[in-house]
């Protein structure tokens, strides 16, 4: 086998708080993020989205210390990579692309060709997948292989999900078993699994097999664990006013509280590097929920980062993507159920894509409006003493 490289997806995150404005739009730049019609109007409406959410998001990140510390446990990921794989004698390179910040993808892919990488496994960061996040980096690795004819020379294969890597299962069930022994009465302490959401049109219009696949992960982890703890499984992190997959991480905690439930042990199941979603919004946001609704005794499972067992599991994933038939980026972003990423739809209410397509436009409205407003200094804005 020629030279082996590894390339390690995610979503990327602002290292300081002048990158949260650029960050966000290249996020709400995505169309597997925001699903528009018109492509001429992603890029003004992702400028307008931002440039609306900068500010309530620089607050989260100065809470955890001004920056995202995804880069940096990603690389630490990718180097315990390296050595593990080292043990087992298999030598390769590892590449971050990120989605949305430094090291993008297109700058991985770049040192990669320049290398000589031979053969290449594409391993996103997310146990499950979901259109928006693992199909989105393989949407724009398709674009990139398309426009360069060195990387279709290139050998390749994907991984498009692995939430049922039996050590990745044992790396999650060690980190709860480890917070359970914690409590005087572990049993009776309630396991309360957070996934990231996604809208709830994505799964039920799009095809997107995310919400199954976490279900799926939520019972293996419990079985791994073989303990008679009650568990819930609930989703957070929701941005806009649609509607998301429910239960709402919020609710859910309001729920437990009102039924008496007082010792908690809450598992960020989505991700896999401590960043924004578990240092502020469960540390912070959900444990101050969550004591309102007099559950006293909080406790959050680390995110696997580099736990050595989850090393492995990274390790045994290269190890056996290797060795079986490569696995095409088509493939990956087709999924077992065909994937509709721009689907025509009926109306409905929602974040379906007709109701994007409204919010946009009625967004795109407001966008012209303040660009006159703020030319011309006359209108709404100024009328109610928000602008002088
Ligand atoms: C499995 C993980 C994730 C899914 C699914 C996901 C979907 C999703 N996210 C947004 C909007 C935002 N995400 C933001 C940051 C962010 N999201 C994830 C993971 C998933 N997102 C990560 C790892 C991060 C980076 C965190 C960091 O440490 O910097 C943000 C920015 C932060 C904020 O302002 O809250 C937004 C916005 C949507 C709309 C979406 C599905 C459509
Ligand atoms: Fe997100
Ligand atoms: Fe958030």
């Amino acid at each position: 086998m020629g030279r082996v490289g590894v390339l390690l997806l995610n979503l990327g995150g602002p290292d300081k708080l002048e990158d949260v404005g650029p960050f966000l739009y290249n996020l709400f730049s995505d169309p597997e993020i925001i699903r528009l019609p018109f492509r001429w109007l992603q890029k003004p409406l992702a400028w307008f989205i931002a440039s609306r959410r900068t500010r309530t998001s620089q607050e989260n990140y100065k809470q955890i210390g001004g920056g995202s510390p995804l880069r940096r446990i990603t690389e630490a990921q990718g180097e315990a990579l390296k050595e593990q794989l080292g043990y087992s004698g298999q030598e390769a390179n590892i590449y971050v692309g990120m989605r949305y910040w430094h090291p993008y993808t297109e700058e991985a892919i770049a040192q990669l060709t320049q290398d000589n990488i031979e053969k290449l496994v594409i391993l996103p960061l997310y146990p499950q997948f979901s259109i928006s996040t693992s199909g989105s980096s393989f949407r724009l690795l398709e674009k990139l292989w398309q426009e360069d004819p060195k990387l279709q020379r290139l050998e390749y294969t994907v991984i498009p999900s692995w939430y049922k890597q039996p050590s990745y299962l044992q790396a999650m069930a060690e980190l709860i078993a480890q917070e359970l022994d914690q409590f005087p009465d572990s049993n009776e302490v309630h396991i309360f699994f957070s996934a990231h959401g996604v809208p709830k049109s994505y799964v039920e219009e799009a095809g997107d097999p995310y919400q199954q696949e976490i279900e799926d992960c939520t019972a293996l982890i419990m079985q791994t664990l073989n303990r008679p703890n009650s568990y819930t499984l609930a989703y957070q992190s929701r941005v806009g006013p649609v509607e998301w997959l429910q239960p709402y991480t919020e609710d859910a905690l309001k729920e437990l509280g009102a039924q008496g439930i007082k010792d908690l042990v809450v598992v960020p199941i989505s991700f896999v590097s401590e960043h924004i979603e578990t240092l502020q919004e469960i540390d912070i946001e959900y444990r101050e929920i969550a004591e309102e609704a007099g559950i006293h005794n909080f406790r959050r499972v680390p995110a696997p980062n580099t736990h050595p067992v989850f090393i492995k599991a990274l390790a045994d994933l290269v190890i056996d993507a290797l060795k079986e038939p490569s696995f095409k980026l088509s493939q990956a972003a087709q999924m077992k159920k065909r994937v509709k990423m721009y689907p025509q739809e009926r109306w409905e209410w929602g974040l379906t894509t007709s109701a994007e397509v409204w919010n946009g436009r009625i967004a795109m409205l407001g966008f012209i409006a303040l660009i006159i407003e703020l030319v011309t200094g006359r209108g709404l804005l100024h009328m109610i003493g928000l602008l002088q």
